[in-house]
């Protein structure tokens, strides 16, 4: 076990919140500049004698090598899969990677070894998931919170699904490799967090108007690590081995509130839902892709926005509305409008936000993305059909108030 899920498997027990959480398989998990020696030492004790190292050409550079050089000098037997990049030169999670692992993993394999960030992570959880193997996770960035946790967000015939899949049953972090990671990555890992304002946000006011599952725990994980990286700002800026540290312990935290749950609703809400719109917008017209905290960084002070400018006013004159909204949620609204407005009076300023990515060497707005307008206003309209399941804010001001 490690300090973080010591801690927290003891207080999932204590929640009462009544919903099921998911178990956390995680083992071991190292944020250190000792982690190949401890993953060695894990292989041993668990007697994984075939391995499988997924990477790409940049994750195996940047870490595969020398993970592998490692297991050669311990003489434990390993493959490596190098997963392809497509035509644009980015390496996707979709079909063609999947399909790629699978024919090139042999079949007696008995873990699997992600040594990438978000893409690698979530080809290698789906495929291992897939082959009834176990994984073991080596973040070579600190760039999603998607380290931990046990969905698997694939572009399937160009739609970006999230499928559960399994967690790692641990994780080595190199403080050394995520350190030398490129700095708009180490931005990006922030952005993804700086998200969770919007996500845990939508997620309450999912959980007052439709009933969605929700656990005030979970969403205390998330927000105590939302809430690091805040604190820390100025140590993650920098880029040492003290932020660096800060950064990855909170993705890994909101990475096991998401495992808790099996589903995101703590860390994706309407931000996430523009910024797979976009996602598939850019491969649609054959651009290279965007880092996914980059956009979900953005997308947060824009969504901040639309709820200031265009949920809270509307919410004034619901009375005054069409019948779109049905006798239930008038009664929901009414019996939470004092919750919901300290809800939203808690949101940072767009601006803090947005100040907050700067820092950090971050992108703050859309276009400095090359996310044009006319995309920004239509995924407004449209990002929350990616998942019809997830209710948000924006959901309900777009199909229940204003009907688009
Ligand atoms: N499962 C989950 O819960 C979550 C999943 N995600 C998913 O993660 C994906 C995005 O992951 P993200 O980490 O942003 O980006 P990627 O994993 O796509 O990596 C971005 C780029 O960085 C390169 N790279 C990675 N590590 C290093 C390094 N140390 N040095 C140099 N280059 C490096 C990659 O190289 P290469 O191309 O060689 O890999 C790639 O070109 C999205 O699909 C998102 O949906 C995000 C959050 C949660
Ligand atoms: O990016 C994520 C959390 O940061 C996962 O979100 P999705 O479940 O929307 O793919
Ligand atoms: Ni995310």
């Amino acid at each position: 076990m490690s300090p973080i899920t010591e801690e927290i498997v003891p207080l999932v027990k204590q929640c009462d919140c009544g919903h099921l959480h998911y178990d956390i398989p995680i083992e071991q998990m190292t944020v250190g500049c000792d982690a190949f020696e401890q993953l060695v030492a894990y292989l041993r004790h668990k007697r994984y004698e075939k391995v499988a190292v997924v990477a790409d050409d940049r994750t195996f550079a940047a870490a595969g090598k020398s993970l592998c050089d490692e297991l050669e000098n311990q003489s434990i037997r390993y493959t490596i899969c190098l997963v392809q990049p497509d035509e644009n030169g980015d390496v996707i999670a979709d079909e063609r990677s999947i399909v790629q692992v699978l024919l090139e993993t042999p079949n007696d394999v008995d873990v699997f070894v992600a040594v990438g960030a978000g893409t690698i992570h979530d080809i290698t959880r789906f495929s291992s998931h897939k082959m009834k193997v176990p994984f073991i996770s080596v973040p070579t960035a600190p760039s999603v919170d998607g380290f931990t946790s046990m969905g698997a967000p694939l572009i399937i015939r160009g739609v970006k699904k999230t499928i559960q899949a399994q967690a790692p049953v641990a994780v080595f972090a190199h403080t050394g490799v995520l350190s030398q990671a490129p700095k708009e990555m180490i931005a990006a890992g922030f952005g993804d967090m700086v998200a969770k304002y919007t996500s845990l946000v939508d997620w309450q006011f999912a959980h007052w108007m439709a009933d969605e599952p929700y656990c005030p725990f979970v969403h205390q994980l998330t927000e105590q690590s939302l809430k690091a990286c805040v604190d820390h700002i100025d140590d993650i800026a920098d880029g040492g081995e003290q932020g660096i540290r800060v950064l990855m312990n909170a993705l890994l935290q909101s990475g096991i509130a998401m495992l808790l749950m099996g589903q995101s609703y703590s860390a994706s809400g309407a931000e996430h839902h523009l910024s797979h719109y976009w996602e598939m917008e850019f491969l649609r017209r054959n651009k290279r892709q965007v880092l996914h905290g980059a956009k979900v960084g953005v997308a947060t002070p824009m969504i901040i926005e639309h709820y200031q400018r265009v949920f809270w006013p509307l919410w004034n004159k619901l009375e005054e509305r069409p019948k779109s909204i049905d006798e239930t949620a008038r009664k929901r609204l009414k019996a939470n409008a004092a919750s919901i407005q300290k809800l939203l009076e808690s949101l940072p300023s767009p601006g803090r936000v947005r100040t907050m990515l700067e820092k950090v060497g971050g992108a703050a707005l859309p276009e400095q993305l090359g996310i044009d307008l006319p995309l920004v206003e239509r995924s407004l309209r449209e990002a929350h059909r990616l998942r019809p399941n997830r209710f948000t804010i924006l959901y309900f001001l777009n199909e229940w108030v204003l009907g688009t």
